[in-house]
């Protein structure tokens, strides 16, 4: 017998009729030819069907099928009833086979048993029944224990037996793993279970188990202290915390997570019962700043104090709306930093003319400013002293010496828009060009050198700051700003697409100085401190004479500070110092020369008295001299 069709198919041994192809079920022709099922008898079709006991009925029920709306379906369910019928024949056979083969075994042992031990017939059948009970239930507590052992699960006492039946309802279908046996043995936590599930931060048949689960009431909020299960992080709950914040009803600003030290699965999610900096916090003491670990640069939504580990080889960069609190967050750090960070020169351009006059007496240099000339002399300046530190390294390195340690130079401008923004002409294009040239420099370069900047800009719009600046910063900060487009602006492009980044456009606008704060690849919700300003006047005022009191008195400089305090001036002319320094030349030229240069060298100053000296360059040059 042929092996194909006539189109050329394999035969399948049994099925030659099922011609896939040609098998509409929707065929409704009447046309014998057209029809494989009405193929005459002898056909090819025929022939491939090997002689069967069913074969007659088969055929006589596959021609009727030939008028029928759906022939071909009814030929094979025929085939198919014929085939079990054929089947259910032999298994009857051979389950009969086997049960007399069962029952002469079992016979036989039955058999040697009672000759053994001399019973009875009934006697020797009812203990192998019990003996066979007996060893099916030592099995089962045998697996039942050693389960038990691997789980780690109490023994259930009889109380509690129907409580772990009816929890062990809540716990889904487990999985072949071990950590679903374990889910099994233990209830989940409703709660975060389902929340983390839709979150798609756990799958769906991983639970958070509720025994390690535990929720403290804080004042702010309900701390959520929980491990995930074996193969997931805290990472995955952060990855997702916008969701998880739906999961709970509340907003993206609402979460907090801190990571564990002693577990990566351990997550502590804190939940706020309102927004963020509903209620203000008191701002801190000296001892809550000189005891933070790092600089402290506002609250966080607990009210701990947040911040950066350092300032050391780092810049930041503030962006926010105008009257959002940049100003006030800043003076809070310099303030922070004079408490707590040690010995720093501070280089101050305040754009806005007044936002930094308050550490005017400890800054190094302070210019109040909006022209972009002098924010490029500051810049050039800073990139003049980093290029010696620099020179300095390299020497050091060269002679095999250590590398000398600099005193940190932290350079602020407040406003900075301003000073990158350029004028028609040609000149002024290229003059803008040079100064983002060099601030990049600065910004980039000078870290290693201890130079810091601090940029702060109401305008984070795409231009305002160029973008090869921009890029420099290592911390970054946005307060509350209209759009997103604005905030990648401040955060950088791809802050979205950080872990758990925090949106600035929905901070509240009216609750002032909060920033989110992105600082070694982490957002953190923080509230800059708004301190009084007599506190502010207090650490400058102590920060002045501890660096006056730096400078040994005999030198001339000091003299020259003691003689101003003690008089109570700010400034002094060269013709009334002179004398009181032991300098007793007529002639103004040669008498302001010596002066000069007795006192090391520091700035004079020019006003309608004269030329002379203010008290607060006397101070900056003795403590850049120190
Ligand atoms: N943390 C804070 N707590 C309470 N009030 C604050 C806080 N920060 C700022 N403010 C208040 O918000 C207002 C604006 O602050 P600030 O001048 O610092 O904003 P700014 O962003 O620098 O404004 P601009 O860009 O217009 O100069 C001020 O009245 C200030 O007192």
């Amino acid at each position: 017998m042929s092996g194909t069709t006539s189109e050329g198919q394999p035969a399948v041994a049994g099925w030659p009729l099922l011609r896939l192809p040609e098998a509409k079920p929707q065929s409704t022709s009447a046309d014998p030819a057209s029809d494989p099922a009405s193929e005459p008898p002898g056909s090819q079709t025929q022939e491939a069907d090997p002689a069967s006991a069913g074969q007659t009925h088969w055929k006589s029920k596959a021609r009727a099928a030939i008028c029928s709306a759906d022939p071909l379906m009814i030929i094979v369910k025929e085939r198919g009833v014929a085939k079990k019928k054929q089947q259910a024949s032999d298994d009857m056979a051979g389950q009969a086979a086997g049960a007399i083969g069962v029952l002469a075994t079992s016979f036989g042992v039955l058999a040697a048993i009672k000759d053994k031990l001399g019973l009875s017939w009934p006697a020797t059948v009812l203990l192998t029944a019990g003996a066979l009970v007996a060893l099916g239930y030592g099995a089962w507590r045998l697996r039942t224990g050693a389960n038990r052992l691997l789980t780690g699960t109490a023994k259930p006492s009889a109380g509690g037996r129907s409580a772990s039946v009816a929890l062990k309802q809540d716990v889904p279908a487990a999985s072949l793993d071990g950590e679903q046996e374990d889910a099994e043995a233990t209830p989940a936590h409703p709660e975060l279970t389902a929340a983390l599930r839709t979150a798609g931060v756990i799958g769906s048949e991983q639970v958070i188990r509720a025994d390690e689960v535990t929720i403290s009431q804080m004042q702010t909020g309900d701390l959520y202290d929980f491990l995930v299960p074996k193969g997931r992080t805290y990472e995955d709950v952060e990855k997702r915390l916008g969701t998880v914040a739906g999961m709970f009803g509340v907003t993206r600003l609402h979460l907090t997570l801190e990571r564990s030290r002693d577990n990566e699965r351990r997550v502590k999610l804190l939940k706020l019962h309102e927004p963020p900096f509903t209620r203000p916090f008191p701002a801190p003491t000296r001892q809550e700043i000189e005891t933070f670990a790092g600089v402290p640069l506002g609250h966080d939504v607990t009210g701990q104090l947040a911040g950066v580990p350092t300032f050391d080889k780092a810049s930041l960069l503030v962006a926010g709306m105008t009257q959002m609190g940049k100003t006030t967050l800043v003076n809070g750090l310099i303030t922070c930093l004079l408490i707590a960070y040690g010995e720093f020169e501070l280089y101050l351009l305040d754009g806005k003319f007044c936002g930094l006059t308050r550490f005017e007496p400890i800054a190094t240099r302070y210019e109040s400013s909006d022209d972009p000339a002098v924010f490029w002399d500051m810049v050039q300046e800073l990139n003049a002293r980093s290029d010696s530190r620099y020179a300095e390294i390299t020497e050091a390195i060269r002679n095999r010496q250590p590398v000398p340690k600099f005193k940190p130079v932290i350079f602020i401008v407040d406003e900075a828009a301003d000073f990158f923004a350029s004028g028609s002409t040609n000149e002024e294009k290229d003059q803008a060009k040079e100064i983002a040239k060099d601030t990049r420099q600065l910004v980039s370069k000078s870290l290693e050198s201890g130079i810091s900047t601090v940029l702060m800009t109401q305008r984070p719009s795409v231009n305002a700051i160029p973008v090869e600046v921009r890029d420099q910063f290592l911390y970054r900060m946005c307060l509350y700003v209209a759009s997103a487009g604005t905030a990648k602006v401040a955060l950088g492009d791809t802050y979205f697409e950080t872990v758990a980044p925090i949106n600035p456009v929905l901070l509240d606008p009216d609750i002032k100085g909060q920033a989110v704060l992105f600082a070694n690849g982490r957002s953190t919700l923080i509230r800059g401190f708004n301190f009084d300003d007599k506190f502010i006047w207090d650490v400058v005022d102590e920060k002045v004479t501890k660096r006056v009191e730096a400078v040994p008195e005999e030198t001339p400089l000091r003299q020259a500070i003691d003689l101003m305090r003690s008089k109570g001036v700010d400034f002094m002319t060269t013709p009334d110092m002179a004398p009181a320094l032991g300098i007793l030349e007529d002639d103004p030229v040669k008498r302001g020369k010596k002066l000069n240069e007795l006192l090391g060298g520091p700035r004079t100053y020019k006003n309608a008295q004269g030329r002379g000296y203010r008290l607060d360059d006397l101070i900056a040059f003795a403590q850049s001299a120190t």
